[in-house]
């Protein structure tokens, strides 16, 4: 049964396209001969990271070279005695052998900060668009978790009946489930906010160094979802509140404090944490003693 490890050795870099290009044990090949083409041109690679070369270049001039294609026949032709070559670590055959994932990831996030580059036109004060920079910062406290607390309660505070009592107590649920998960994937994840953001954000938790997911953008959205169940407003209304979820999480790009995965991711994490506070519902019946002893007060 072949394991995972041997699966991974046995898949050379380039290996199906030149078995169709050029004859098996031929130089260009690599040798040809199931694994040991694999671990020839692995090596090749190898030796020329060492040298510190980029990789793909020196296994295409690997190939050419006189001293590989007389490395290469001993291969082809190697008979029972012919010593295996050496086994490399397992780090660099993985390395080495980048999947298909990776290589999509790793191209997404190069274009992630390409454009996040392009997007962060608000940036500083000199930008090109520096000019809007403060009305980018009012957007930014309409999204703050502070604004939203400090709001949620008062209303709580002021609110008079069961049924509004319940919203906003499920609101407030809401915003402090969004606190504690993104804070949590902050700190897993760890990504450094755009390096040329300017650290002037009003009031932030120690987490907030980090970039990924987009608090503003996980609240945004969240929030947004929430209004739009709960409340009856009228369509232009409704409108407004999706615009402002989608210029928030724009805003975020154009200042310079995320790039654009972090707030598409946090688009998505807000959406689905709506969804885990509708499963959860907090209502007189399920959770009286908060009910209660909000009555209390
Ligand atoms: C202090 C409190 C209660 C919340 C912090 C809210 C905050 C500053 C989040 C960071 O948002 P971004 O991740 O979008 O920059």
């Amino acid at each position: 049964m072949a394991s995972p490890r041997r699966s991974v050795e046995g898949r050379p870099l380039g290996a199906s396209a030149s078995s169709n290009s050029s004859s098996p044990g031929s130089p260009a090949h690599g040798g040809g001969g199931g694994g040991g083409s694999g671990r020839f041109e692995f090596q090749s690679l190898l030796s020329s990271r060492a040298a510190g070369v980029d990789p793909t270049c020196a296994r295409l001039r690997a190939s050419e070279s006189p001293v590989h294609r007389r490395g290469s026949f001993p291969l082809t032709a190697a008979g029972p005695s012919q010593a295996p070559p050496p086994t490399l670590p397992e780090e660099d055959r993985m390395d080495l052998n980048p999947s298909f994932l990776g290589i999509a990831l790793r191209s997404l996030l190069a274009i992630d900060l390409w454009l996040s580059k392009k997007l962060g036109v608000c940036a500083g004060e000199s930008s090109s668009w520096g000019s809007v920079r403060p009305l980018m910062k009012l957007l930014e406290i309409s999204g703050h978790g502070i604004t939203w607390l400090l709001g949620t309660l008062y209303c709580l505070y002021r609110s008079d009946s069961w049924a509004g009592r319940e919203v906003l107590m499920n609101l407030l649920f809401a915003l402090l489930l969004d606190l504690l998960v993104v804070a949590l994937i902050k700190g897993l994840v760890r990504r450094r906010r755009p390096a040329h953001n300017q650290m002037d954000m009003f009031v932030t938790l120690s987490v907030d160094k980090y970039s990924f997911p987009s608090g503003h953008a996980t609240r945004a959205s969240l929030v947004s979802r929430f209004i739009l169940k709960h409340l009856v407003l009228a369509i232009p209304l409704r409108v407004l509140v999706i615009l402002w979820a989608f210029i928030l999480g724009l805003s975020r790009v154009m200042l310079g404090r995320h790039n654009v995965t972090d707030v598409a991711f946090g688009f998505f994490l807000g959406y689905m944490q709506y969804s885990i506070v509708d499963y959860c519902w907090l209502s007189p019946h399920n959770a009286p003693v908060l009910f209660i002893l909000w009555n209390q007060q």
